[in-house]
């Protein structure tokens, strides 16, 4: 039977404030104001009048320019990539040195396969709840060392493992591969809050964190969450069934936190006291982001599964609904606010998630321990062979998954109102230097000014079917020009 929660009911006019479509003024001020804080000054947001909004050329671009640098509204790396890497929770940038990366990856894969891989236990249809970008991966594990032991990353079928005290003196620091000084890499920051779920490459990361996002979700000391218990149990439902839950609290916690602060700066330029009302217009600002990215409820949007009927579809979206509804009731008793007490509606939550599903972008960092080994491979021989004695054995150990890159997801404003195209003039391509979250897009052939940049949301090669049937899943029938070419 469907869920009808009392939230929804009880305020009805403020969510659907808040779930208003914004208008094309408040569309183009939105993102005129982001534009001028990104590296993408050729650029505008305007109304397509067929697609909804389009990015739009305002200079001209030659092949292979960056077009855009995105910086992410929310992103998170997978649960069962943080065996693999140790990344800066906040621009998801590696972190330590090359030692520790590889030192702490074996030390976790062991963990893992001693506590007889816990993770094929029973969980809820993965594929039927992962977003797009997530697909195929698993989604199981926290980060805290302790738990890990729960679940091993996509471990090599054939390793040689390492005597412990070696792997030991690769995560102290007491083994110094040969060379990993060309590889240098910023310190490990901790959690300022006390967790060990969160680490971070500067201070300064580890601050904006705190202050937009983390200070409500930390489980550590100083966290400002209600109830850790709860907490906890939010962020295991979550890495248990579906980590976007994490990316959607990151979104509460947000706006929760913006409230607040523009709030306290309200009452303090009035000279008012505090008052635990809701301030509407207050909370209507802190949420803008958001407003400018939902469309659909994900239990509406979701796909369906290759492996549901069609007749089964019904169930499949009231699953994934009460899906959404338990996790949310954790997040509630873990932090909810009472001034922002409606951002905990399954409305509300749904949308979150809906703008996820519809938009995200997968969050790729080339890893650091791939190109460590890359240039031990390309050193003269005779170096080569004197650095192999020391890091073959540990080559041999993290075996075929020894470069594994950070793989998350993640929601980027301007990017995300990029249009489709089967014959794209840009793409998402990290270059050399693109060691972080953001999004990277690049011109794939010259764009004049005026000229719509689009992006393919798929594999442009496939044949026309196939790449109608893969953008059904973003609910639309391309008719770019080499749609309407190729079309039967
Ligand atoms: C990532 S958003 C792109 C921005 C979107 N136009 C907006 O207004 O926010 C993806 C959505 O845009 C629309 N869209 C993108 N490309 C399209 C195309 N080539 N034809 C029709 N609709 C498209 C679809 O509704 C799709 O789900």
């Amino acid at each position: 039977m469907e869920i009808i929660c009392p939230i929804d009911a009880k305020f009805a006019h403020q969510i659907s404030a808040l779930l208003k479509p914004p208008t094309s003024r408040q569309i183009q001020e939105y993102f005129d104001a982001l534009i001028t804080t990104r590296e993408c000054h050729g650029l505008k947001v305007k109304q397509n009048g067929e697609h909804g909004k389009g990015v739009y050329a305002e200079a001209e671009f030659k092949e292979g320019d960056l077009v855009l640098k995105d910086q992410m509204l929310a992103g998170g790396q997978h649960s069962a990539n943080k065996i693999d890497c140790l990344v800066c929770s906040f621009c998801f940038r590696f972190i330590g040195s090359v030692e520790l990366q590889i030192g702490r990856k074996l030390y976790l894969q062991d963990l893992g396969a001693s506590a007889n891989n816990g993770c094929d236990g029973q969980r809820f249809p993965k594929e039927s709840c992962q977003t797009d970008s997530s697909e195929g991966e698993d989604d199981s594990c926290v980060e805290d060392p302790r738990n890990l032991g729960e679940c091993a990353s996509s471990s090599s079928t054939y390793r040689t493992a390492l005597p412990k005290e070696v792997v030991e003196s690769l995560m102290n620091g007491e083994l110094v591969l040969p060379y990993s000084k060309q590889f240098p890499l910023p310190s490990v920051i901790s959690c300022p809050g006390g967790c060990r779920e969160a680490f971070y490459c500067s201070e300064l990361c580890a601050e904006a964190d705190w202050n937009l996002f983390h200070s409500l979700l930390c489980t550590g000391m100083r966290s400002k969450s209600l109830n850790k218990e709860a907490l906890l149990k939010f962020i295991q439902h979550a890495n248990e069934t579906n980590d976007i839950f994490l990316l959607a609290a990151k979104v509460v916690s947000f706006t929760v936190l913006k409230y607040r602060k523009l709030k306290a700066t309200n009452l303090e330029e009035q000279g008012k006291s505090t008052t635990d009302n809701c301030d509407l217009s207050i909370l209507l600002e802190a949420w803008k982001p958001v407003s400018m990215g939902y469309k659909r409820r994900w239990w509406e949007c979701i796909a369906l599964p290759d492996d549901v009927d069609c007749c089964d579809e019904a169930t499949f979206r009231l699953q994934i609904k009460d899906l959404a509804y338990t996790s949310l009731q954790l997040l509630k008793a873990a932090i909810c606010d009472k001034e922002c007490e409606l951002l905990f509606s399954p409305e509300i939550y749904g949308h979150i998630i809906g703008m996820f599903e519809l938009n995200n972008l997968d969050l790729v960092v080339a890893s650091p321990v791939e190109d460590y080994f890359l240039y031990i491979d390309d050193l003269p021989h005779s170096e080569k062979k004197e650095a192999e004695r020391i890091t073959r054995p540990v080559l041999d150990a993290l075996g075929e998954d020894y470069s594994v890159c950070c793989q998350g997801t993640a929601f980027f404003p301007l990017q995300s109102c990029m249009n489709h195209s089967c014959h794209p003039n840009a793409k998402a391509f990290k270059r050399d230097e693109d060691r972080d979250g953001q999004a990277t897009i690049i011109a794939l052939r010259p764009i004049s000014k005026g000229e719509e940049v689009t992006i393919s949301y798929i594999d442009e090669d496939l044949p026309y079917e196939e790449r109608q049937a893969a953008l059904a899943d973003y609910g639309f029938t391309c008719k770019c020009p080499k749609c309407l070419e190729e079309k039967p």
